[in-house]
């Protein structure tokens, strides 16, 4: 609400400030006895005479204009802007297309160079590069005040020293127990739902609720009922929503036309509902995160555990702590709720595959009504850590690259000298679908990683690599690990009218599903016994 009220406030000052600069245009206008249309024609050349020598400057002088690639995407950012916002998070698609034409760099906007090679990722993102954030794809997410988007590294550097060791190995262990209990909580709730219900499971709202709860462990000192994702058997609540219809076209569309932010801004909730959805989504989850941080701050300092929120309150202002919490919130949830569906559609697709799972987790846990056997035994099976390998493989992470502004002397990347000030990008899917390293890249293939190849894991990337990688990628793979072992050791599941090609995505900041949302008929496997 307070941001709503600033921008509002904002607006009027800007109106009230337009009205001014008029007013004193009009009567300079005025005295030179110029006619209004006089002034606008003047107004109309000057406007195209700058655009027309802008694209000319873009085009042969601009210090990127020896790159290839189409001269629409060169002389305008509009070109990306379509295959953004109209073509709907088809820009990623769009760059491959273009390598396959222009080669492995490929000048996909006016400052911007696209590359392919694997190479240039080791590049951009290997520890000592010297590579920044580039700032303007943060702050179009609203990030650019939080560890996320923060692109000085001074300042990141002082605002990750509260919570880095929160996220260390030792501290990601005794997260164990909370992810324990949160996967526990879900299976009680599935096979209620089974009991009471014989149509298929929506597995994948169920995933994203139990990854919701979990972060939000990690995330705040205490969570109200009505804002945790497994409130009941319908895994049906605001943030299990609200994270997932956040990914739209809407982000795109302010990042190119901040504009509409402004016209998006002066809309009551239930108009911008329907014209700018994410949009929508995105203030009621900030609303309710700014409350909950409100209300988590006052009850402080006699915290009940050790929390992202408890870490960082009193050094940071609230709209940096919402920010923080926020962002971490929507880090934890949007990757993993693509990742464990998409890894159990592909085991449970494959009945020999499912079996042998479930053989092996049966051979460290024969009673499936005893607790779970611990993640460091559990990250010993070859056939659950090749799942979760291929699953992490193939959901890409954040698949947008992020985008790197190179420094001062400019930067060497895939062989090439980028100049100075340049924004370079890349993604993950070309490391994790080069056939050099993974034969038929595009196969779910959990044996590929028999024996550990040493090859494949340098090249598994979805957390990123360099100083700014994913501080969460601990936390992340003991929760595949133990989610996935939960599911295959107490369910058999059969994909009920959901296909492969319900899981072909478009890019907003991770890759989001097209199709329908993974259903299964889910048995419970014999022995497995529902809490009183
Ligand atoms: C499978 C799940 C996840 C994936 C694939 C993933 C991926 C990534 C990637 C690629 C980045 C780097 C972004 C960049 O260069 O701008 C990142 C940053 C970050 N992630 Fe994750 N993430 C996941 C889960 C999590 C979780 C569970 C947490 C919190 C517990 C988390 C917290 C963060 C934070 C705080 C940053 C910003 C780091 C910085 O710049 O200092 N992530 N994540």
């Amino acid at each position: 609400m307070d941001k709503y009220n600033e921008s509002l406030q904002l607006m009027n000052m800007s109106r009230v400030h337009l009205q001014e600069i008029f007013n004193d245009v009009t009567a300079e206008v005025r005295a030179w006895h110029v006619s209004t249309s006089q002034l606008l024609l003047t107004i109309a050349l000057a406007f195209v005479a700058h655009r027309a020598s802008t694209v000319f400057y873009r085009l042969y002088l601009h210090p990127l204009s020896r790159f290839p690639g189409p001269k629409l995407a060169a002389a305008t950012t509009l070109y990306r802007a379509y295959y953004q916002v109209v073509r709907d998070g088809g820009h990623v698609a769009q760059a491959t297309k273009l390598h396959e034409k222009y080669g492995p760099v490929v000048r996909i906007a006016p400052h911007t160079l696209h590359f392919r090679n694997p190479k240039a990722f080791e590049d951009m993102f290997k520890f000592n590069s010297k590579l920044t954030k580039a700032s303007d794809f943060y702050d179009h997410l609203g990030q650019s005040d939080a560890l996320f988007g923060l692109v000085d590294e001074v300042a990141h550097k002082e605002r990750f020293k509260p919570v880095a060791d929160l996220f260390s190995r030792k501290k990601a262990l005794n997260f164990e127990k909370l992810i324990v209990n949160n996967g526990n909580r879900m299976c009680q709730l599935l096979l209620k739902k089974i009991a009471s219900d014989k149509k298929p499971v929506n597995i994948a709202r169920a995933y994203r609720a139990v990854a919701l709860d979990v972060i939000q462990d990690f995330v705040f000192d205490f969570v109200p009922p009505h804002l945790r994702g497994m409130q009941d058997e319908s895994f049906d609540t605001l943030f299990v929503n609200t994270t997932w219809d956040v990914m739209d076209w809407t982000a795109w569309c302010f990042r190119n036309f901040p504009l509409a932010l402004t016209f998006s801004n002066q809309l009551p909730q239930s108009l911008r509902r329907i014209l700018f959805p994410g949009e929508a989504a995105n203030i009621e989850s900030f609303d309710a995160i700014y409350k909950l941080v409100q209300s988590n701050v006052a009850a402080g300092p006699n915290w009940q555990r050790d929390s992202l929120l408890s870490r960082m309150a009193g050094k940071v202002t609230m709209n940096q702590l919402t920010a923080e919490c926020m962002g971490t919130m929507f880090g934890g949830v949007i990757n993993i709720a693509n990742m464990l569906p998409y890894g159990a559609f592909c085991v449970s697709r494959n009945p020999p595959l499912q079996e042998e799972l479930f053989r092996e987790l049966e051979s460290v846990w024969l009673d499936p009504n005893d607790p779970i056997p611990c993640y460091t035994q559990l990250s010993q099976l070859p056939v659950l850590s090749g799942v979760v390998k291929e699953s992490l493989r193939l959901m890409h992470g954040i698949i947008v690259g992020p985008p790197r502004l190179t420094p001062a002397e400019g930067a060497e990347i895939d062989g090439h000298f980028v100049p100075p000030n340049m924004i370079v990008t890349t993604s993950s899917l070309y490391c994790h679908t080069n056939p050099n390293v993974f034969l038929e890249p595009e196969k779910f293939d959990p044996h590929r990683w028999d024996n550990n190849p040493p090859e494949m894991d340098k090249w598994l990337v979805p957390f990123s690599k360099g100083k700014r990688m994913c501080p969460g990628k601990e936390i992340s793979i003991m929760e595949l690990f133990i989610i996935l072992a939960l599911t295959f050791r107490k369910f058999e599941l059969r994909p009920a009218e959901t296909t492969l090609e319900d899981f072909d995505w478009k890019v907003y900041v991770s890759l989001h599903f097209k199709g329908r949302f993974f259903h299964a008929n889910m048995t419970p496997r014999p022995g497995v016994a529902v809490a009183a």
